[in-house]
C-alpha cells in the first residue's frame, strides 16, 4: 500500500519546467530510490514533500493527508523527516542537545525557543536521544560540540536527529555524498537497520553502490519526468536509463 502518493506534480522556475507531470507511489515499509542525472529535479521533488516548495499543480498525499498548503513543521508532525544534502545541525550545541531538540520539536510543533528551553528538564527525552546517538555510533561523542564533527559524523548526527522523531517516512537527499567508502558502507548498514524497523525511506543518491545495496524499487527522473520505475535488477540494463545518463553510460 502506498504511504506517499504523488500525482501529476508540476513545478516551474520561471521558464524552466523542473517537474513535469511527476507520478510516484511509495509503498509503506520499502526503500525507494530516486536517481537521475544532475538537474533532473530530484531535490525539487523532495522539497515538494516537506513544504519547502509548493507544486504549481498536482497532489502529494501522505498516509491519507495532503502535504500541500501546510507548514514544514506540520508535515514533520505527521511523521515525515528529512536528511538534507548539507547537514542541518546546531553547530554550537552538543550532539546530545542536537538530538533532543527535534524530539521536543516533534512534541511541541516546531523548532522554537520553547523546545530549547525545556531541553534540560526532560530526562526521558535525554535517554531517548542517547539511544539514538548509540544507534548511529556517536554515543561516545554525545558531549562534543556538533560543529567540530567530521562530515560523515555530521550526517550520522542528522540521521539521529530524524530518527528520534520516530518518522513513518524518512527522506534522504544524498546521504553518503562526500563520504569515504568505509563511511559510506557504515551508512548503508545503518540505513538497512532503519529499514528493518519498518521505516519507509525515499533516498536520492548518485552513488549506485548505495542505491543497489538498499533500494527495493527505483524511479529514474530525467528532465523533470519519471522515465522508468522498476526493480533494481531491471534498472541497470534499461536503455532509457543509460540514455538519460549522458547518452548510454553504464551504471
Ligand atoms: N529555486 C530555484 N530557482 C530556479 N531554478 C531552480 C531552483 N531550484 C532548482 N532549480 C533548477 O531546477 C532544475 C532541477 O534542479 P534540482 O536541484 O531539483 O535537480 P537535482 O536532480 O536534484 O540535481 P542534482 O543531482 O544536481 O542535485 C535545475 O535545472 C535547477 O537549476
Amino acid at each position: 500500500m502506498a504511504i506517499l502518493s504523488v500525482e501529476n506534480v508540476n513545478k516551474r522556475f520561471g521558464g524552466l519546467k523542473a517537474l513535469d507531470n511527476v507520478n510516484l507511489q511509495i509503498d509503506a515499509g520499502t526503500v525507494h530510490a530516486i536517481i537521475g542525472p544532475n538537474g533532473a529535479g530530484k531535490s525539487t521533488l523532495l522539497n515538494c514533500f516537506v513544504g519547502r516548495l509548493e507544486p504549481d499543480t498536482g497532489s502529494v498525499m501522505f498516509d491519507g493527508s495532503s502535504l500541500l498548503g501546510i507548514q514544514p513543521h506540520q508535515i514533520n508532525q505527521l511523521g515525515v523527516s528529512r536528511v538534507f544534502q548539507t547537514p542541518e545541525i546546531f553547530g554550537n550545541l552538543s550532539l546530545l542537545e542536537n538530538v533532543m531538540i527535534p524530539a521536543f520539536a516533534k512534541r511541541d510543533g516546531s523548532f522554537t525557543m520553547n523546545a530549547w528551553m525545556s531541553v534540560s528538564s526532560e530526562s526521558d527525552l535525554r535517554d531517548m536521544a542517547m539511544d539514538m546517538l548509540a544507534d548511529v555510533g556517536l554515543e561516545a561523542k554525545s558531549a562534543d560540540i556538533a560543529g567540530q564533527l567530521s562530515r560523515g559524523d555530521k550526517r550520522r548526527l542528522e540521521l539521529a536527529m530524524c530518527l528520534v522523531q520516530q518518522p513513518k517516512l524518512l527522506l534522504l537527499d544524498e546521504p553518503t555524498a562526500g563520504m569515504a567508502r568505509a563511511d559510506t558502507n557504515n551508512t548503508i548498514d545503518l540505513m538497512k537497520r532503519i529499514a528493518e524497523r519498518g521505516v519507509t525511506m525515499v533516498v536520492i543518491e548518485h552513488d549506485m553502490h548505495v542505491v543497489f545495496s538498499l533500494a527495493d524499487k527505483i524511479s529514474v527522473l530525467a528532465q523533470g519526468t519519471v522515465i522508468v520505475e522498476d526493480l533494481p535488477e531491471n534498472i541497470k540494463g534499461d536503455p532509457r536509463v543509460q540514455e538519460a545518463y549522458l547518452g548510454g553510460a553504464h551504471l
